[in-house]
């Protein structure tokens, strides 16, 4: 079978979907990524080995301006596009992970009547997957409060599709002398100490300006009780409070390994875009979230049962500042209540959604 899959942007709309690429390619089928050339699956996408067909990048214009007027035109041109590749490669079905790479790809589905199905990593749909769910043959959830239905389809909850590397870890991290093995050759690439605890502070695969600015005002204060790893996401170094770098408060910019800095988290700070929250419940590592503000607020929800069941501290992004840092995320360096949050999260029993989303689209022809 072959399958088209579309996912571009950021890495948590890429990520699921190399995730499940990986896992239809194990079962032999073939699969072709459509993203474009300037969002992150340019560099994702054939690192991963994977074949990416390029379109042109359609930007959504929030409010009116050059760029709606000419939307319609954009959109027919990635349309047309895609219906000459659906038909050339023989493309059996179309499996779609949400954002502006996968509406052109599920209408140029509907029109040469190939199956389409929709991964939705969040708690609430995006417009792309709404759209894609009328017609889909198969919706997947993360989440089984998330309202999207396949209209005329199966509507499955299957969680989020995670990359191998990262349920490698989490099998790791369950064994007590794998763990301090990954710990140990992670603290070494990052130059830290693998016996004081780490803080890993993250803002997503774009980076976080806020969380940036204010968890680096508090560095003095964290580093007297741990040691931090920063990752400003690309071109945000310049966000850090001056003075902040040293032995036990290191600076980078991107990891494309994710798993290793993983390795080493004790807790991390973060956004709650899905990806994160996925992976974070996966490997039992526990965290202090500040949701995304904008959007439709969706990042809240993404993160909501692992706060309502204790295991993550919210902070809301308005009340972010170093005095929380100090009175909230101070407290919680201390073993034994890391480890308590770990274990409600590894009960919740979040894990890898890659093989139910590849029977989903199976199912689906
Ligand atoms: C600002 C924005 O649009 N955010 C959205 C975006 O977030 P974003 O792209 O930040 O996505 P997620 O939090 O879902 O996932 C981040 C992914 O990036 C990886 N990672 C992160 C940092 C790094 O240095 N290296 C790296 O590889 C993580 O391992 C994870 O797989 O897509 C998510 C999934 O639809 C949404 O929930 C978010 O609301």
């Amino acid at each position: 079978m072959k399958v088209l899959a579309a996912a571009g942007g950021t890495a948590g709309h890429v990520n699921p979907m190399l995730a499940t690429a990986d896992q239809l390619a194990r079962r032999g089928h073939e699969v072709l990524a459509v993203g474009t050339r300037t969002g992150l699956e340019a560099e994702l996408v054939p690192a991963a080995g994977l074949e990416l067909y390029p379109i042109a990048r359609i930007p959504l214009p929030r409010k009116p301006s050059g760029d709606l007027f000419r939307l319609p035109g954009r959109l027919k041109g990635a349309v047309d596009d895609l219906r000459g590749v659906l038909r050339d490669r023989s493309i059996d079905a179309v499996l779609g992970f949400g954002g502006y790479v996968s509406a052109p790809a599920y209408l140029a589905a509907r029109q040469e009547n190939v199956p389409v199905i929709v991964q939705e990593q969040n708690a609430r749909p995006g417009i792309a997957n709404k759209l894609g769910a009328r017609w889909a043959k198969g919706v997947a959830l993360t989440f089984e409060q998330t309202p999207l239905k396949a209209k005329n389809g199966m509507t499955r909850v299957t969680g989020l599709p995670l990359r191998a590397e990262i349920s490698k870890l989490a099998d790791d991290l369950r064994d007590e002398k794998r763990a301090r093995f990954r710990r140990e050759v992670a603290a070494a690439r990052f130059g830290l100490n693998p016996d004081e605890s780490i803080v890993l502070v993250t803002g997503g695969s774009s980076g976080a300006q806020r969380i940036n600015t204010v968890f680096s005002q508090a560095g003095n204060v964290i580093n007297s009780h741990a040691q931090v790893l920063h990752v400003t996401g690309k071109g945000k170094l310049t966000d850090i409070a001056d003075g902040t770098e040293g032995e036990r408060y290191r600076l980078v910019e991107y990891v494309s390994d994710m798993e290793e800095a993983y390795a080493i988290a004790d807790l991390v700070v973060t956004r709650a875009g899905a990806g994160m929250v996925a992976e974070l419940a996966a490997l039992g590592i526990p965290a202090v979230v500040v949701p995304l503000p904008i959007g439709n607020g969706e990042q809240y929800l993404n993160a909501k049962s692992a706060i309502d069941s204790g295991a993550f501290t919210h902070i809301s992004n308005d009340e972010f500042s170093p005095e929380a840092v100090r009175s909230a995320i101070v407290p919680l360096l201390d073993t034994a209540e890391l480890r308590r949050r770990r274990e409600i999260l590894l009960a919740s029993g979040v894990g890898n959604g890659a093989s139910a989303v590849a029977d989903l689209v199976e199912e689906s022809m």
